[in-house]
């Protein structure tokens, strides 16, 4: 059942507590009710899914984004490689976590970022052919709403209609301008080969988009994991509003380990603490899960005793390694159509009447979001970068830059029709950290992602943003095409690195601060079965855990880490 109050719940007693109902969270909280023996409290900080109609919508994925009550409203420190500018963070705050309010964009990744994952930790359970079945586990393969003829759209024979959260094309179609999109690949097949499917671990090329969409609408880990569940399983408790601080009452189990008595947590301003019987798991996220730990005395015990905090146990890894995305414009371009998603967005009465039609028939433009493919490139090969800098792609089927193909020009455009590409840097090889600025837990957490601080990474934007100009090069576009709102391709180096580090964003894929390493290693943070080192009944299970950070938009893997994770945790107690 779900609760919004800690006096309804049914004790402060369980087999197992979750901390943070995200990606991860709420399929470990589906998995481990599976066994009506096992008991869960999933402890949630942030407000209810149900009905929030801007986390419904595929069409209105950017309006969470703001300051709101769906979001923890973090804001980065200064960033040196970003000209000092400070960007806002976001994560939600919200059960679903970030797949409640995120782009639903589906990707996987490359089969060397897994088997990479195999290889460092020493563990072959984390390679694609063995994570491969978690995907299927995950994902419920979905026909897109318009039930548009899907032949050559995407590979079936690596997708599963077995699944939980609805995977699908898009259910609305812009005609026009795909088929320019997909002329483009067969007039560039060197630099842009079509792809039937970037999701059967060879991404290169460009393919259509996949979204964990399902009936027209946003399927998330909340929908789809907990939501069904909720009436048939008695063994799982869900508590809203319930901000975990910090585990307490550590004690050392007789192997030397530590163990902690609790989870303590706040709401409607009284702390409380839920006790775990078999084990506490984090799932708070790249950000919440590190806090937490340091918050407990875990983490780098010299900046712990700076801040106060005891020393429980001295892991130096908590918090670093944190890696993100930078996304950037390739460029927008002015085109002489008026089929694009701009006649939508601005024009009052086709977004009322695609509203309406949404809420008839979950069908129309609001289905989707306004990108239609994405594109997965490598560098080339004799980049002079490789002269000094060894690739940082977990393998030669990797990419090294994103490009999101889409119509329209953004919600900031002035009026027109347009056409975008977004542009990510898939490998960066920058480092950031989750710190502590104070030893409160209630204060925000120092975000520094550290985007821009090597040279690979702006290197590879620059390559990024020539390789966007490349695709809008192609002959379809030659009568589609007007103009770029703005010309890139003129500017000298030092000028387009102004620019990218001026307006470069955040794609919002933290991952590894509290990474994975090999059973001996003597960093990371969790072993490869997720228990954090050094200690007992503590296992860490959410996207922080990943080690590198895939070529990919990370709920899938996120996904996969909650579905082994679970699988981890049920091999222990079952
Ligand atoms: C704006 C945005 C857009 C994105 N777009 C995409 C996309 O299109 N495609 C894609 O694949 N990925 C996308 N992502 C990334 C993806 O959603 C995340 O990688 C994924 O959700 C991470 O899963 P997680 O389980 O690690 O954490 P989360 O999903 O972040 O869940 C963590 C949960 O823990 C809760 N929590 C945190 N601290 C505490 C605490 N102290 N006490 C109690 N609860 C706590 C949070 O409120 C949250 O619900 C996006 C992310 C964001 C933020």
């Amino acid at each position: 059942k779900i609760y919004e109050d800690v006096s309804d719940i049914p004790g402060l007693d369980y087999d197992f507590v979750i901390v943070g109902g995200g990606a991860a969270g709420n399929v470990v909280a589906n998995r481990l009710t599976e066994n009506p023996k096992f008991s869960v409290l999933l402890l949630e900080a942030g407000v209810s899914n149900e009905g929030v109609i801007d986390s419904i919508v595929p069409f209105f994925v950017n309006n969470l984004l703001g300051a709101n009550i769906y979001e923890w409203n973090y804001t980065t420190v200064p960033q040196v490689g970003l000209n000092n500018r400070s960007v806002p963070y976001q994560r939600a705050h919200i059960l679903g976590g970030c797949t409640a309010h995120n782009g639903m964009v589906y990707t996987r990744g490359s089969a060397d970022d897994y088997d990479r994952y195999a290889a460092v930790t020493g563990d072959s359970g984390w390679s694609w052919d063995n994570m491969l079945p978690y995907f299927f586990k995950n994902e419920k393969w979905t026909p897109p709403v318009d039930h548009h003829d899907t032949n050559g759209q995407f590979d079936p024979a690596v997708h599963s209609t077995n699944g939980i959260n609805s995977v699908s094309l898009n259910g609305f179609q812009w005609p026009i301008f795909q088929q320019h999109v997909q002329q483009a690949t067969k007039e560039l097949p060197g630099d842009f080969p079509f792809n039937l499917d970037f999701n059967s671990g060879k991404m290169l090329g460009v393919g259509y988009l996949q979204s964990t969409i399902g009936g027209g609408m946003r399927s998330s880990s909340a929908t789809s994991y907990l939501a069904p569940k909720f009436a048939e399983r008695p063994n799982l408790s869900v508590l809203l509003h319930a901000q975990v601080s910090k585990l307490v009452n550590p004690s050392k189990t007789n192997k030397g380990e530590i163990t902690f008595g609790g989870v303590q947590f706040l709401q409607s301003g009284s702390l409380y603490t839920a006790k775990a019987k078999n084990e506490i798991i984090l799932s708070a996220g790249s950000v919440g899960t590190p806090m937490i730990l340091m918050h407990s005395g875990v983490g780098d015990q010299e900046a712990l005793k700076a801040l106060g905090i005891p020393s429980v146990l001295h892991l130096p890894s908590v918090g670093k390694n944190a890696t993100d995305h930078p996304i950037f414009g390739g460029g927008t371009w002015l085109v002489n159509s008026t089929q694009t998603v701009d006649s939508i967005e601005q024009n009052t009465t086709r977004f009322n009447e695609a509203y309406a039609q949404w809420n008839e028939s979950h069908s129309g433009p609001f289905v989707a979001i306004p990108d239609t493919h994405l594109g997965w490139s490598r560098l080339d090969a004799d980049s002079e970068i490789f002269e000094s800098i060894r690739d940082p792609a977990s393998g030669p089927n990797a990419p090294h830059i994103e490009m999101a193909i889409g119509t329209g020009g953004g919600l900031t455009a002035t009026p027109g029709n347009y056409m975008t590409l977004g542009m990510a840097v898939l490998t960066p090889t920058s480092r950031g950290s989750v710190t502590l600025q104070s030893n409160n837990p209630f204060d925000p957490p120092l975000i520094d992602l550290g985007f821009f601080t090597t040279e690979f990474d702006i290197f590879a934007a620059r390559q990024a943003v020539q390789h966007a100009a490349k695709f809008a090069s192609a002959p379809t576009w030659k009568n589609y095409i007007i103009a770029p709102t703005l010309d890139l391709t003129n500017l000298s180096t030092d000028a387009l690195d102004d620019h990218i580090r001026n307006t470069a964003g955040v794609a919002w894929h933290l991952v590894s601060t509290a990474s994975m390493s090999a059973r001996n290693a003597t960093y990371g943070v969790v072993n490869p079965d997720l228990l954090v080192k050094g200690a007992s009944g503590l296992r860490v299970i959410d996207a922080s855990i990943l080690p590198f950070i895939p070529t990919a938009h990370t709920q899938a893997a996120s996904y996969v880490v909650g579905e082994r994770g679970a699988d981890l945790v049920k091999q222990t107690w079952e």
